[in-house]
């Protein structure tokens, strides 16, 4: 389409696709629809099951499982071959299994925050063409739609006219600030045969979304024959790893370094010291598997699942993209905006006051016949809040004026202009906008300006919204105007309006403090609205800033903020070390919320700022986030929970086995009985995925840094290593000597058991929060195993025995030695955290 559309004029692409200026019947479109399908890109994030485990096995412990395995199998080692394989096999399917059921609880919400689009359709062939919302998968080539801030643009289209129209296409192009479009005539006639497409002025695709001005514009391309879904399967994931999952990375691939050293370092140290050959090295891989957490991926993919099913379903939150719930988890700072988000967004006029501060009915009116003829000239699909209250307050005005031209609001700007025909070949400017900005614009001198500005924050310390008009007669012309003729304006007063506070916003906001989390405000808004409205929701001796002060990075409530001062602001924050969460609703907040660690917006956002975050309030109500952020937290917890247990219990093994297999003259454990073994831990692992963190998890943003982690392992990993060692020295003792240790099966199966007896009480005692749960049923179920599985037929199979009666007696006293032990170094190890 873009380079029959780079060629060809706004008629001729009219006429090629068979429509109008006026746009298609409801006939026509109705069977277009019926040729074309509806318009929903591919769906992205329905893989099939192959696809779903071969993505499993790009997992780094996976693919390194895979890879011992291979060599097990090529040393002829059948029987680690088979267990390592049948390892791999049950992680991807557990994964896979959990990413279905994940995608397919948030599919249904995802309907929930679907978009529509304003489109011009007809009853007919005769009747005047009608405004009205559909849902954007009935669009059909050749409908003509209109575009407004904040809007996504709901299919590849053709711009017929537009006004001030700049659109985010960083979803496309990955380029972050917005790019300006414009319906020329000859579009691209002299752009190279092959030119980008997404830099023509005149055409605008579907996955982009408007940040200012407005537009009318033809479909050309819907669903599957849009760029946006050409683009989707090669680009996906625009966001960086969350700090949680960079962690969780970082120690992997010090472990996989681990892994790999292992398997030689055995050989090696065997050869040397035992003088044993290449047949330990299914025992070295043996020992290198024991290493790794292989159910990590299906503890991180199970824990996000739960936890975004759960917040789906308990407190309508969709999570568009599930890792941000980690990001969610370790916010300390989160950002809101103030309109929409603190308070209503659903303004009414208070008062007109004119220049000396009396009320006077003709600013509104002025204010008023703004509004009328921005809508309508810059052809938006709804009008503003504001605009929308003062269409409401004034009645019908606008209309006995003949509109003329319009420089419609923008965010950075904070201005809107109208112009109307005056009298006597003349045109009349109305501008409105924020106070500062308007009276920035009129010819004034000092002192009234400085009034005027202190009358303006008068009204806002009263917690109202305030509008500053004026207006400027000038001779009549046919250039079209621009933002540069705001200028030499007379002031004629300001428009204030009400705008109740959120229902419980209050109560989020001290939930948020009681989470350990600093709330920033950063509004475009008054820096006295914004400030009355903190104060009114319970934030008492909020410092108060005006963006670009050099206080705004740590000021509580920054207000006059330009979108491109929101993103700053959150960039700011994360560079220095914060992880930052931004909460917001309008157009003016997409760049914050593409820039933030995560986005949120409620449901009633814009439809881009909604596309734009990561997760999604369904239900107008903050208290929400508070609930979002616990369940990132309890998944975090769960996952380092798990992290800690296994890599503390899995490291002791591996010393003590390694020591043990220098010291005996044979082989500590059989290669299949340390795969045995792990296997069995593993399922116990499983628990942690079902777990819930004791409470002090919870109160705090989560962090995970991978040095006081590594410390931790390594701490109890020695403590683990003693533990086994010591066992192995009372085996030792009291079978009498090196004849009992002759018994190989016995010694054997007696490490079993302690193993699984030990990794059961790391598992309980390590885990840190009160009650038992899920975990004491594991470790229960794994203790039984470890007392019960040598003497049974498959212990057989394994080359284990019973143990004789005094083994477990043995047993029980190294545990009862280990247990306070491992206690005492965790009470230690938890007063030194901060
Ligand atoms: N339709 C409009 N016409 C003229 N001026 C407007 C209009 N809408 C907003 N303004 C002015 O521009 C300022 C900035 O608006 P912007 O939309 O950036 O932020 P906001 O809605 O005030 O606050 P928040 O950032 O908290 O959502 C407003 O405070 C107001 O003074």
């Amino acid at each position: 389409m873009a380079s029959e559309g780079a060629a060809a004029t706004a008629l001729q692409v009219l006429r090629a696709l068979e429509t109008g200026p006026r746009g298609l019947t409801e006939a026509e479109a109705a069977a277009r629809l019926a040729g074309t399908g509806e318009n929903v890109p591919p769906a992205p994030h329905t893989a099939s099951w192959p696809l779903r485990c071969a993505r499993a096995l790009r997992d780094p412990f996976t693919a390194v499982l895979l890879t011992l395995g291979l060599v097990s199998a090529l040393v002829a080692s059948w029987g680690t071959a088979v267990v390592i394989l049948a390892l791999v096999a049950v992680s991807c399917g557990l994964r896979a299994a959990g990413e279905h059921r994940a995608d397919r609880s948030l599919a249904a919400l995802r309907e929930l925050v679907a978009g529509t689009a304003t489109v011009l359709r007809r009853a007919g062939a005769d009747a005047a063409p009608r405004a009205r919302e559909i849902p954007v998968a009935d669009l059909v080539p050749g409908d003509v739609v209109r575009l407004g801030p904040g809007d996504l643009v709901p299919a590849d289209v053709r711009l017929l006219r537009a006004r001030g129209l700049t659109v985010h296409q960083a979803v496309l192009t990955g380029e972050s600030a917005p790019v300006a479009k414009a319906a020329v005539e000859t579009p691209g006639a002299d752009a190279p045969p092959g030119a980008d497409p997404f830099e023509e002025p005149h055409l605008c695709f579907q996955g982009s979304g408007v940040a200012t001005g407005s537009a009318t514009a033809v479909v050309v391309a819907t669903g599957e024959r849009t760029r946006f879904a050409a683009a989707q399967h090669t680009a996906d994931g625009r966001r960086e790893a969350s700090a949680f999952d960079r962690s969780v990375h970082g120690i992997s691939w010090v472990l996989i370094r681990f892994m790999l050293l292992t398997p030689p370092l055995v050989l090696m140290a065997n050869a040397a010291l035992r003088g044993r050959g290449l047949e330990t090295l299914p025992f070295a891989v043996a020992v290198a598997v024991g290493l790794t957490p292989e159910m990590l991926p299906v503890i991180v993919t199970t824990c996000l699942a739960r936890a975004a099913a759960l917040l789906a379903r308990a407190h309508r939150v969709v999570v568009r993209r599930l890792p941000a719930l980690h990001d969610l988890g370790a916010v300390d700072v989160l950002c809101l905006d103030k309109t929409g988000t603190l308070t209503q967004d659903r303004p009414v006029v208070d008062s007109a006051l004119g220049r000396d501060g009396h009320a006077d009915p003709d600013v509104l009116r002025w204010a008023a016949v703004g509004a009328w003829w921005t809508l309508q000239l810059a052809e938006l699909p709804a009008p503003d809040a504001l605009d929308e209250a003062l269409l409401a307050a004034a009645g019908a005005v606008g209309e006995e004026y003949d509109g003329v031209g319009a420089v419609p609001f923008d965010p950075g700007r904070r201005t809107a202009t109208a112009v109307v025909a005056g009298g006597l070949g003349s045109h009349v400017l109305v501008t409105k906008g924020a106070a500062e900005d308007v009276l920035a614009r009129c010819d004034l001198d000092p002192a009234a300006r400085e009034r005027l500005l202190a009358l303006a924050a008068r009204e806002a310390g009263a917690g109202l919204r305030v509008l500053a008009v004026a207006t400027a007669e000038r001779p009549a012309r046919t250039r079209p105007y621009t933002a540069a003729d705001e200028r030499g304006l007379v002031f004629r007063g300001l428009v204030t309006f009400r705008d109740a506070l959120a229902p419980g916003a209050a109560e989020a906001l001290r939930g948020l403090a009681g989470l350990g989390i600093g709330v920033r405000v950063l509004t475009g808004d008054h820096p006295a609205t914004a400030a009355r409205a903190c104060r009114d929701l319970g934030l008492d001796a909020v410092r108060v800033a005006v963006a670009g002060d050099p206080a705004d990075l740590t000021a509580d409530v920054v207000a006059r903020c330009t979108p491109k001062d929101k993103a700053r602001i959150v960039s700011a924050l994360r560079a220095a070390g914060h992880t930052v969460g931004f909460l917001g609703d309008g157009v003016n907040d997409v760049p914050a919320l593409r820039a933030a660690d995560v986005g949120i917006a409620p449901r009633t956002a814009v439809d881009l700022a909604r596309e734009t975050a990561d997760v999604v309030l369904a239900e107008k109500d903050l208290g929400a986030i508070g609930h979002a952020v616990t369940a990132g937290r309890h998944s975090s917890a769960n996952i380092a929970s798990y992290l800690r247990v296994t890599l503390s219990s899995n490291l002791g093994n591996v010393i003590a086995m390694l020591l043990a297999g220098l010291l005996l003259p044979f082989l500590p454990m059989l290669p299949v009985q340390v795969l045995a073994q792990n296997l069995c831990f593993d399922a116990a692992q499983l628990a942690f995925a079902h777990d819930r963190p004791g409470p002090a998890a919870l109160r705090r943003p989560t962090v995970l840094r991978p040095r006081a982690f590594l410390r931790f392992i390594t701490g109890f990993g020695v403590l683990n290593a003693v533990a086994d060692l010591a066992t192995f020295g009372v085996l030792a003792i009291a079978l009498r000597g090196p004849d009992a240790l002759d018994d190989r099966a016995v010694f054997h199966s007696a490490w079993f058991t302690e193993n699984l007896l030990t990794q059961a009480l790391v598992m309980y005692l390590l885990r840190g929060g009160s009650r038992p749960g899920p975990i004491g049923w594991a470790a229960a179920a794994l203790a039984a195993v470890g007392l019960l599985l040598p003497a049974s037929p498959l212990g057989a199979v394994l080359g284990m025995t019973g143990l004789p009666p005094a083994c477990p007696l043995l047993l029980a006293a190294v545990l009862a030695l280990y247990a306070p032990a491992l206690r005492a170094v965790r009470a230690r190890h938890d007063r030194r955290l901060p």
